[in-house]
């Protein structure tokens, strides 16, 4: 069966890492636009590499939990292409062999001066230099809001072409990944979410499947 499963802060929700809606949210005293957008970034550039080293800091002492690893098993059966919104590397950990980080990645770094991309140092600072043009204008490379996500040349034909597209841990409020499941479903694709409650789109689903991600992707991978 060819699936494509997008996933969201939920599905890292219970190895340890803050999701963005939630009360204790990973915004918790950043306001999202000070810290996840270019003209954020270009206003205080240590505040939002403080930001993201905090980020790049706790993922790395983060654990892929069973929800990780029960997808890298469908991928074993099945032809999945698996989207993400996520910028940690619990996915890859967890063992999926293929991820499309559409929001970028923590473990990139981008010089906004010649987009030349290289492994991100585990610190970040506003003083870096680009080791290709030496500008000092490194970034974490991650889409930040006004934005254009990555990879949409791949996702938009996988969605086209699923059996079955699944959302798993995501609230469905930040386009276009809240848009997939409306397209998908629009060509007669049968969509499920798998979340704690029900997501702000959840009138493009067919079916849910309600609870801790843990629990509920292992099971539905069965
Ligand atoms: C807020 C929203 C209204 N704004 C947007 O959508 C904007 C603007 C916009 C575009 N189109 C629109 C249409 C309508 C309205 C607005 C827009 N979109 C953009 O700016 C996008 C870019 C958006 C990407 C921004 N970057 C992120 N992340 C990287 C940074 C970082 O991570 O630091 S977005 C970030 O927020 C989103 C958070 O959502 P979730 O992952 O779902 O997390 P959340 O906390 O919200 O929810 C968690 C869910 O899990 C559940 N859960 C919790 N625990 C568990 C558990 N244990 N088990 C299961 N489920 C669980 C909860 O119940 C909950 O449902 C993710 O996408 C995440 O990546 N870019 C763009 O449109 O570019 C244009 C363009 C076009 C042409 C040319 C140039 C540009």
């Amino acid at each position: 069966m060819r699936i494509v499963v997008l996933t969201g802060a939920g599905i890292s929700a219970e190895s340890g890492l803050a999701t963005f809606r939630a009360s204790d949210g990973l915004w918790e005293d950043h306001r999202i636009e000070d810290v996840a957008s270019p003209e954020g970034f270009a206003a205080d550039p240590a505040l939002v590499h403080d930001f993201y080293n905090m980020r790049r800091t706790r993922a790395a002492q983060a654990q892929p939990n069973d929800a990780h690893r029960a997808l890298a098993r469908l991928a074993q059966v099945h032809d999945l292409t698996l989207v993400t919104q996520n910028v940690d590397d619990l996915h890859e950990r967890g063992g999926s062999p293929q991820v499309i980080h559409m929001h970028g990645a923590l473990s990139g770094a981008l010089c906004a001066a010649c987009d030349a991309r290289w492994p991100a140092p585990q610190l970040m600072y506003p003083g870096d230099a680009c080791p290709v043009c030496a500008a000092k204008a490194t970034r974490p490379d991650i889409v930040w809001f006004g934005e254009m996500p990555y990879h949409l040349d791949r996702i938009w034909p996988a969605l086209e072409q699923a059996d079955l597209f699944a959302a798993i841990g995501t609230s469905g409020q930040v386009y276009p990944a809240a848009g997939f499941a409306q397209h998908a479903s629009r060509l007669g694709v049968e969509c499920i979410e798998l979340n704690l409650d029900s997501s702000a789109n959840a009138r493009d689903f067919d079916h849910r499947i309600t609870g801790p991600a843990s629990v509920t992707v292992p099971a539905w991978v069965q």
